[in-house]
């Protein structure tokens, strides 16, 4: 699948200083927590997501998912704990700032402008790394011309490639809803970032459509992108995930392989008092 062909690596920074030594680990939680008055939503989490890779994230309904997300993009401050980012101190930043520094998050009910056109929501929200300043948009200068033009190119690429191209001056609303997760996800791509926190991608996707996220998902690590994948539908974390981390009622109750998750009984005791495992 040519997904990504002409358009290059789609994470990493531009700028990432060449004899540097990279870090493994790219983005680490410690002893990260989360109080809504009484209730711990999120307890005490370490967590270590590793560069290149896919990390699942999973657990029963209410378990602390999308509470883990919106503390790591900055939408949520968390009660304690620290985020680290390439070895950098990111805890409580604000969530444009955490994008310039490359963590980039999908929704789970995606939040797609309804008046806009599929090209425009792509575009949209992606100049939190452009390297210009105000008085280079406000001048209309040669600095942000050059990275306007470089952006609308990236994201013309990537519609491209998701085969959006044809699609693109119409409104976005128009799209059947598989579609537009597409252009939610190129919308997230064209942010160029180093971390893609994915929020239940696969919801209300038809099994074709997970079938092609996960080779999506697989071309995206395969050019040395992290995510950490919050998904309910087994299917699909068994297939992509190199590492799963899996909460109850707001802490870690297990780490491992996709293997060892199948048979850890712990996993299985903490869905089962729910609803049991969704398979895909
Ligand atoms: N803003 C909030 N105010 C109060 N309680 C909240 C808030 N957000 C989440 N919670 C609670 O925190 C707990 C964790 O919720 P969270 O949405 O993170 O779980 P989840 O694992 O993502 O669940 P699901 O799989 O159903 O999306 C739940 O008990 C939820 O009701």
């Amino acid at each position: 699948m040519a997904l990504w062909g002409r358009s290059g690596p789609v994470g990493g920074s531009p700028c990432r200083r060449t004899g540097e030594m990279e870090r493994k680990i790219l983005l680490e939680t410690v002893g990260l927590e989360c109080h809504f008055g009484g209730l711990r939503a999120v307890s005490n989490l370490d967590m270590r997501l590793e560069r290149g890779k896919i990390t699942a994230l999973i657990g029963p309904n209410g378990a602390g998912k999308s509470t883990t997300i919106n503390l790591l993009c900055g939408f949520v401050t968390p009660t304690a704990g620290r985020i680290l980012l390439d070895g950098k101190d990111v805890t409580a930043r604000p969530p444009h700032r955490l994008a310039k520094a490359g963590m980039v998050r999908t929704f789970q009910n995606g939040r797609l402008f309804s008046r806009m056109s599929v090209f425009e929501n792509a575009q949209i929200g992606n100049s939190s790394r452009m390297a210009a300043s105000v008085f280079d948009v406000v001048r209309r200068g040669l600095r942000w011309r050059t990275e306007e033009v470089n952006l609308r190119r990236r994201v013309r690429d990537l519609l491209d490639e998701f085969g959006l191209l044809a699609d693109a001056d119409r409104l976005v609303t128009e799209l059947p809803y598989g579609k537009q997760r597409q252009v939610e996800m190129v919308r997230a791509l064209a942010g160029s970032p180093d971390v893609l926190l994915l929020d239940e991608p696969a919801a209300g996707l038809n099994s074709v459509e997970r079938e092609n996220l996960a080779l999506y998902l697989e071309e995206l690590r395969g050019r040395g992108l992290t995510m950490l994948l919050v998904e309910h539908h087994m299917g699909l974390v068994m297939k992509v995930a190199d590492h799963v981390v899996v909460l109850n009622f707001g802490s870690k109750i297990f780490e491992g392989t996709t293997e060892k998750t199948q048979k850890s009984s712990v996993v299985a005791e903490a869905y089962l008092g729910r609803r049991g495992i969704q398979h895909a």
